[in-house]
């Protein structure tokens, strides 16, 4: 069998981390990297062992020498990136947010529809064992009907106020950031929430440093969830349930163990010895998903992309945060008006 070809765009933070997993994958091959300047492309390339350096992003995402990219750039960049590998024929594993709103994801599956090509966001922690493992007891009915999902991600974000993460210029703020990790694990469980209420902390720059949800199913199930970029927290999550409660261990969004708690308090503790961080897993399924020759992931499908951003959407527009560029959120409420949308304010 060929290895499958991958080529890296960005040289940041999350390209290195990304890199390092990459030997743990099952398969693939490393191929290619590209960074908006030489000297990161080739430093970058040497270190991971990768053959190809590429200075522009555009060269990586029209040349013949890989199948798939792996876009590792700021939020903003996430939707023009994409859009060009699609046009380009190439499969995208894009980071998270897969773009900063709804309209935009939309845009892009359609495209990716009709040129057949497949398309992933990175939400990584999806293919952590321990969230398989999670799934598995939840759906068998381990811990009873699942009542509630409280979970968080707090870290001390840098403060500089040009950061990324506090640039509103650059999709800023801990929602998008940060937030979408609890969201996606509320929403992996129990589907898209039929109410929505928030309360956001804004920080000096304009974006939300901190802020807590919680989401309401019609089924009764609760979600109380939390993002900070100004809080330390050891990032647990615990999800209860009629005959016991989960927990998994901190961090949670990329945790090595778990444990089943029942009502009478017995405990089975789970761990998993797996090397790095975690990222192998995502290389190993969008791999199975390219051998397959679908176009999305069953596991993290287009509609799960889209549900999530669409809540992300629907908090930021409760705050008022919008981003530059983006259409006024009031009129399109207005629209939304006509088609019955349920917005619970609180
Ligand atoms: N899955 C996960 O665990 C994580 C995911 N992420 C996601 O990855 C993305 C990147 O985050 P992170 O790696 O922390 O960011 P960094 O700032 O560390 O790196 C981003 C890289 O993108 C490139 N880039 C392209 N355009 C710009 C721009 N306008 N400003 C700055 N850099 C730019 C640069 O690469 P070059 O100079 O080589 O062109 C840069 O090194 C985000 O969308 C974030 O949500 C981030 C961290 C962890
Ligand atoms: O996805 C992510 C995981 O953790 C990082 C912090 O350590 C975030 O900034 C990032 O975007």
């Amino acid at each position: 069998m060929n290895q499958i070809r991958w080529g890296i765009i960005g040289t940041g933070n999350i390209a290195r981390l990304f890199a390092s997993d990459f030997c743990h994958a099952k398969s693939g091959e490393l191929r290619a990297v590209a960074s908006r300047e030489k000297t990161s492309a080739d430093n970058f390339a040497a270190e991971f062992d990768i053959e190809l350096a590429f200075v522009d992003y555009y060269s990586l995402i029209h040349s013949n020498e890989v199948d798939v990219i792996y876009i590792a750039t700021p939020h903003m960049s996430h939707f023009d990136l994409t859009k060009a590998c699609i046009m380009a024929g190439k499969s995208v594993l894009c980071e998270k947010p897969f773009t900063i709103n709804e309209a935009q994801s939309q845009e892009l599956f359609e495209l990716a529809a009709e040129k057949e090509v497949f398309v992933m966001e990175a939400m990584w922690t999806r293919f952590n064992p321990v969230i398989e493992q999670v799934i598995e007891w939840v759906e068998e009915g381990e811990i009873g009907t699942l009542h509630s999902v409280q979970a968080n991600f707090n870290f001390l974000a840098p403060t500089d106020p040009e950061h990324r993460l506090m640039n509103l210029e650059m999709g800023g703020g801990a929602l998008l950031d940060i937030g979408i990790y609890p969201v996606f694990l509320a929403q992996l469980l129990c589907g898209k929430p039929d109410f929505i209420q928030n309360q956001a902390v804004i920080g000096e720059t304009n974006v939300d440093v901190f802020e807590q949800l919680l989401l309401g199913w019609n089924s009764g199930q609760l979600a109380s969830l939390e993002a900070s970029l100004i809080s330390c927290n050891p990032n647990r999550a615990v999800l209860s349930g009629a005959k016991g409660y989960i927990e998994i261990d901190s961090p949670w969004y990329m945790a090595k163990s778990c444990r089943l708690i029942n009502h009478e308090g017995q405990e089975r503790a789970v761990e998993f010895d797996f090397p790095g961080l975690g990222y192998q897993f995502e290389v190993d399924e969008v791999n199975r998903c390219l051998m397959e020759e679908l176009l999305e992931s069953p596991n993290h499908r287009w509609e799960d992309t889209l549900e999530l951003i669409a809540t992300l959407d629907e908090v930021r527009q409760d705050i008022g945060l919008q981003y530059p560029g983006e259409p006024d959120f009031y009129e399109e409420d207005l629209e939304h008006h006509h088609h019955e949308h349920h917005h619970h304010k609180h």
